[in-house]
């Protein structure tokens, strides 16, 4: 069987889709690239002393690990020349950062969740990478806050590189989803999840109960449902699963269907949600979406909210389109 590369496969959807800028391409395979450096510290673990706190704090006052800081310097270290970038934006760097100006500059910006799941770091489950691309607006050439705030429908590429145990890449640019899997031996990300798909109905769901005394009506009117299982209003039982890492939810949505809510809740009713818009709630809704599924904030879609600050938050149902669908009618009751 003739093995399919990520590098391979960018050419080919250069080629016969017209849908890749090679420019686009090259930035790919560069985040690629580092989640490969990425993922050997994150296998080393305690080996290599990654493992822990790093004794500081992101601007959403969130305790960093150190693979945190780790995976942020990895990703700007490998695309801070330029080339295809004109600038990035990370959960964990407080402000963008512009390519510098000796350096060549692109038509792109990159933005990321360097690492999501860090709670899960020190305990040894999948964490994982997420990031989005949009263009940078024509005539910028230092790009500011301003020019990130696009509406994830923007985005010219998405994807996630999952650290379980298997290493995949994860990726949309418009034209359905794919995944690869990291092969150790050749130090190649190899296709073997073509076209991914979200079931559209399903039976098990990811939400972490323990804030449900918070939750909004209309989630514990869904989840409500949900649990009454069987003798219920939907008429059949459902399986729970909370993992904790966005990614790894996501990725077990798109193999075997599900629908993951991160909903809005009194805990700090300043904040419409946990997750971030930019870095989580854009490229992932994007990928569900290219995957058959649908997400939404439980009133609109994802991808239509025009952000207006760099950490915004959002709140998320995402995943199999009748369970997303039902949810959203809910809170328009
Ligand atoms: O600890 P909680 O409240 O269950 O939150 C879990 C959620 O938080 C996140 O870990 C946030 O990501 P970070 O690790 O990047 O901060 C999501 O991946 C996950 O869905
Ligand atoms: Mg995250
Ligand atoms: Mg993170």
């Amino acid at each position: 069987m003739s093995r399919i590369t990520l590098s391979r496969f960018l050419i080919e959807q250069q080629r016969s889709a017209n849908l890749l800028p090679a420019e686009l391409r090259f930035l790919i395979e560069t985040v690629a690239r580092a989640c490969k450096a990425i993922s050997h510290a994150v296998n080393k673990g305690a080996l290599a002393g990654v493992l822990g706190e790093a004794g500081t704090g992101n601007i959403q006052g969130e305790a960093q690990k150190k693979l945190d800081v780790i995976a942020n310097d990895v990703l700007l270290e490998a695309n801070e020349w330029g080339g295809s970038l004109a600038g990035m934006a990370s959960e964990e760097m407080d402000l963008p950062y512009a390519i510098p100006g000796q350096y060549p500059k692109g038509a792109y910006l990159l933005l990321f969740d360097p690492l999501d799941g860090s709670s899960n770091i020190d305990v040894n489950i999948s964490v994982g990478t997420i990031f989005s691309v949009l263009r940078c607006p024509d005539g910028v050439t230092e790009p500011t806050e301003a020019d990130f705030l696009q509406p994830g429908s923007r985005q010219v590429a998405a994807g996630y590189t999952l650290y379980g145990p298997q290493t995949m890449l994860v990726l949309t640019v418009g034209n359905g989803v794919n995944g690869f899997t990291l092969d150790r031996e050749t130090g190649s990300f190899v296709l073997t999840h073509p076209g991914m798909r979200v079931p559209a109905e399903t039976r098990e769901f990811a939400i972490n109960m323990s804030n449900q005394r918070h939750w909004e009506a209309p989630v514990r009117r869904y989840i409500g449902e949900l649990l009454a299982g069987a003798t219920g209003p939907r008429g059949k039982d459902y399986n729970m699963r909370w993992v904790a890492s966005m990614v790894a939810e996501v990725h077990r949505i798109l193999t075997r269907g599900g629908v993951f809510m991160y909903p809005k809740d009194a805990r700090d009713p300043k904040k419409p949600g946990k997750l971030r818009l930019l870095y989580e709630g854009n490229p992932m809704a994007w990928l569900i979406e290219q995957a058959g599924g649908a997400a939404t904030n439980g009133r609109e879609r994802i991808l239509d909210i025009v952000p207006t600050e760099l950490h915004e938050r959002v709140a998320v149902f995402l995943g199999s389109k009748e369970e997303v669908e039902t949810v959203t009618r809910y809170h328009a009751e």
